[in-house]
């Protein structure tokens, strides 16, 4: 895995998000909050999906009151219901009239109810995606838009604690990637990429504190505790600086963000994967 240094190379391409209409899930705290901050800070207008009602509901009214009136607006969806998320979203589209720009953001660690963890943090990343294509696809009559799906570095390289939670995490790289490129071939007018932060200072990183939620991995724990040690805390607002390249440089579809203590780089990877010869 190439990890090039990325400069904010000066793209001819810079969306303005003025009168555009953003959705993120998971907004009710944490990355899902601080992506929600910054599209405000850059003019969008923000529907926040959560099903922590009181925190969303709290943050919207905290919302509107720092940066206008009826800039923010919260939905209460659990992703992982087919039924709740298109409800949601169909709201959404009632009150914008549009949407230019999607984030799959919720996500959750629970090694003992991994049927849980794949349906949150995979299928309702699908379920989302597929979603704000279907009404943003120019073939639909959509006026395009982008998308972006929160991975994890943890969907570039393995969190032994966490295998379930890698997993789900590869998928997402895998799908938003493939997904990008069926998007170009189809003309669908809509970007596709992902952000892939490190460790970030929110409620998530105590969940492998948790035996609950890390069950028989458990005993990994100071596996993560050394992984932290090499890949130090962020913080949301410089996961966010990496969101908003994303969703605001038009140049950029099937683009996989990683963001790290040492840096941002767009993650290169190798047409063809290195492999050791074995005789067989
Ligand atoms: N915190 C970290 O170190 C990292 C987090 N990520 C990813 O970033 C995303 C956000 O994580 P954080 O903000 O750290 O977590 P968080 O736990 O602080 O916030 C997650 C939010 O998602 C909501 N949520 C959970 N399940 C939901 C569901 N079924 N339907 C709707 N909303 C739901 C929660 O209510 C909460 O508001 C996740 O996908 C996570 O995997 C990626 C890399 C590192
Ligand atoms: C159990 C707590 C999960 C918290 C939420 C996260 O997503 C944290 C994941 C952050 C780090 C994962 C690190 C994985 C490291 C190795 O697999 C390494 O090979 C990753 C390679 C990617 C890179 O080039 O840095």
């Amino acid at each position: 895995m190439v990890f090039g240094k990325f400069e904010q190379a000066g793209s001819l391409w810079i969306m303005a998000l003025n009168g555009k209409v953003a959705v993120v899930t998971g907004a009710a705290q944490g990355l899902g909050k601080g992506f929600v901050e910054i599209l405000l800070q850059n003019g969008a207008n923000v529907a926040l999906l959560d099903l922590n009602e009181k925190a969303g509901k709290d943050l919207e009214e905290n919302l509107n009151k720092a940066y206008g009136a009826d800039r923010a607006h919260f939905y209460t969806a659990d992703v992982s219901s087919e039924q709740q998320f298109k409800d949601a979203f169909q709201k959404v589209l009632t009150k914008f009239g549009r949407v230019d720009i999607f984030c799959n953001n919720a996500g959750i660690v629970n090694e003992k109810n991994w049927e849980k963890t794949v349906s949150i943090n995979l299928c309702a990343v699908v379920r989302g995606t597929y979603l704000a294509l279907e009404h943003m696809k120019k073939e639909n009559g959509g006026q395009g838009g982008v998308i972006v799906n929160v991975a994890s570095l943890a969907g570039l390289g393995p969190l032994p604690s966490a295998p379930i939670y890698t997993a789900t995490k590869h998928g997402v790289v895998g799908f938003s990637r493939a997904l990008s490129m069926a998007s170009q071939l189809a003309n669908y007018g809509v970007r596709i990429n992902v952000l892939c932060p490190t460790f970030v200072r929110t409620a998530l990183i105590d969940t492998f504190h948790s035996e609950e939620l890390t069950g028989q991995f458990f005993n990994l724990k100071t596996v993560t505790e050394s992984l932290l040690d090499k890949h130090p805390l962020v913080e949301v607002e410089d996961v966010a600086k990496g969101f908003l390249l994303l969703v605001k440089d038009e140049s950029l579809n099937g683009a996989v963000l990683a963001v790290r203590s040492t840096g941002t780089g767009i993650v290169s990877f190798p047409t063809e994967i290195p492999k050791t010869p074995v005789s067989l």
